[in-house]
């Protein structure tokens, strides 16, 4: 019955920067199903953003996914790799991470779509909604279903993150066939904007926030991708105008069946929108899975503190709530080898000086947790005094930085 079209193992991204090795994704694992709307949450700076980066090759420089694998189901893929690429591919899935970056830029749009907080950015101001969004229609058609052939249809790594995202659908300013064009107002139709075909004309600075927004979806929408990444894709918006664009995307999700990595600061939009949610913390899923597992029966202290006691969903708290102690610093040489979140802990115990792996849980199948309190009860004989987290910790920050 299982049918994961994503399987991210030990993936690790990092930024070289002038102060060390920043680990913002580190060991990360996570599998997604086929049709189902996979939630992140996570306090600021928890490495959600560049998880999402990774999965769609748009990590930039200083930053580098430097281990693990991203295996993505595609029968059609996978035939078409398989020869070339033998030891990326395993049956229906082919490892992202060990194909050449045409091949996978040849999956952006078609395969993978992503959308942000900021619709602006997804837009090009000089050319009008429609011919942005008909450009997308055309590259869903330029790629071959052999993606060995497909041309690189994006440009250089000297452009921008954006300008990257933008280019795959746009090129340049360029000829778009009327049946582009026509199935482009189709979709401004579908994501809900009034007079389609007059807006289609407009250029994006004559859309309201929530509007670009709605042509933005409709812009990832119009490659037909497998999976939907949505960083925040509410977050600037007022609330109304959230309400809408989320029961636009959990109509198209139930319509084209398509998955969603949906990543959010909201609990209330996790709530509704997600199937399975994972708890994100230093650059690790900390815990995971169904919502009753994450939200009733959670076991890391983490997600306890970020979610709060929620005996019934409906009545979720919207936002996360704040916990006492400071997030990480994610940089190599000041990350102890023991449990990240311990300094913060309430349960901290002796056990948590070593690093946890992940423990099943109680509840789904799928429920995992890399906390010792899936193994063992809390036990206050064994709390970890505070002074001995902080020699370590001093221990820790000395080594690095006497280097
Ligand atoms: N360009 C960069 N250079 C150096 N470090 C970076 C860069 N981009 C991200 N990072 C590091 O990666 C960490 C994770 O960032 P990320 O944007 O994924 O967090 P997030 O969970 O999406 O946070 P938010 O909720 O605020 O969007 C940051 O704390 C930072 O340390
Ligand atoms: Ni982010």
């Amino acid at each position: 019955m299982s049918d994961d079209i994503l399987r991210i193992s030990n993936l690790s991204t990092q930024f070289f920067t002038s102060e060390g090795q920043v680990n913002a994704v580190d060991d990360f694992d996570l599998t997604i199903e086929r049709g189902e709307v996979f939630g992140i949450v996570g306090e600021s700076g928890s490495g959600k953003s560049v998880t999402a980066l990774s999965i769609m090759d748009l990590v930039e420089s200083p930053g580098e996914v430097t281990s693990g694998s991203i295996e993505y189901r595609n029968p059609t893929f996978a035939d078409a790799m398989r020869e070339s690429h033998p030891a990326a591919v395993e049956g229906e899935m082919v490892d992202l991470l060990a194909i050449p970056e045409e091949a996978r830029r040849s999956l952006r749009g078609t395969s993978f779509s992503m959308i942000f907080q900021d619709p602006e950015s997804s837009f090009n101001p000089s050319l009008t909604v429609g011919e942005q969004i008909a450009e997308a229609v055309e590259v869903q058609q330029r790629a071959t279903p052999n993606p060995r052939s497909g041309e690189a249809r994006t440009r250089g790594p000297e452009y921008s993150l954006r300008s990257y995202v933008m280019s795959m659908a746009l090129p340049s300013k360029r000829y778009v066939s009327e049946e582009s064009k026509a199935k482009a107002i189709e979709l401004l139709k579908t994501v809900g904007i009034p007079d389609p075909a007059q807006r289609a004309d407009e250029y994006p600075h004559e859309y309201s926030g929530g509007m670009l927004q709605r042509a933005m979806i409709a812009q990832a929408l119009a490659g037909e991708p497998d999976i939907l990444i949505a960083d925040e894709p509410t977050t600037a918006l007022d609330v109304t105008i959230q309400a809408q664009i989320l029961d636009l995307l959990d109509d198209l999700q139930e319509e084209t069946g398509m998955t969603i990595l949906l990543i959010t600061h909201n609990l209330g939009v996790v709530a509704r929108m997600c199937d399975r949610v994972g708890v994100m913390y230093a650059g690790e899923i900390v815990e995971r899975g169904t919502l009753e597992d994450v939200f009733d029966r959670s076991v890391h202290p983490y997600t306890e503190g970020l979610l709060g006691s929620v005996p019934d969903l409906e009545g979720t708290a919207e936002r996360l709530r704040s916990i006492p102690g400071n997030v990480p610093s994610l940089l190599d040489h000041e990350m102890p080898d023991r449990c990240y979140f311990a300094d913060r802990c309430p349960k901290a115990m002796e056990e948590c000086l070593k690093k946890p792996p992940a423990y099943a849980a109680e509840g789904s199948a799928n429920h995992t947790t890399k906390c010792y309190l899936a193994e063992m009860e809390y036990d206050p004989n064994q709390a970890l005094e505070n002074d001995a987290l902080e020699r370590e910790a001093t221990a820790t920050t000395d080594g690095g930085e006497s280097q």
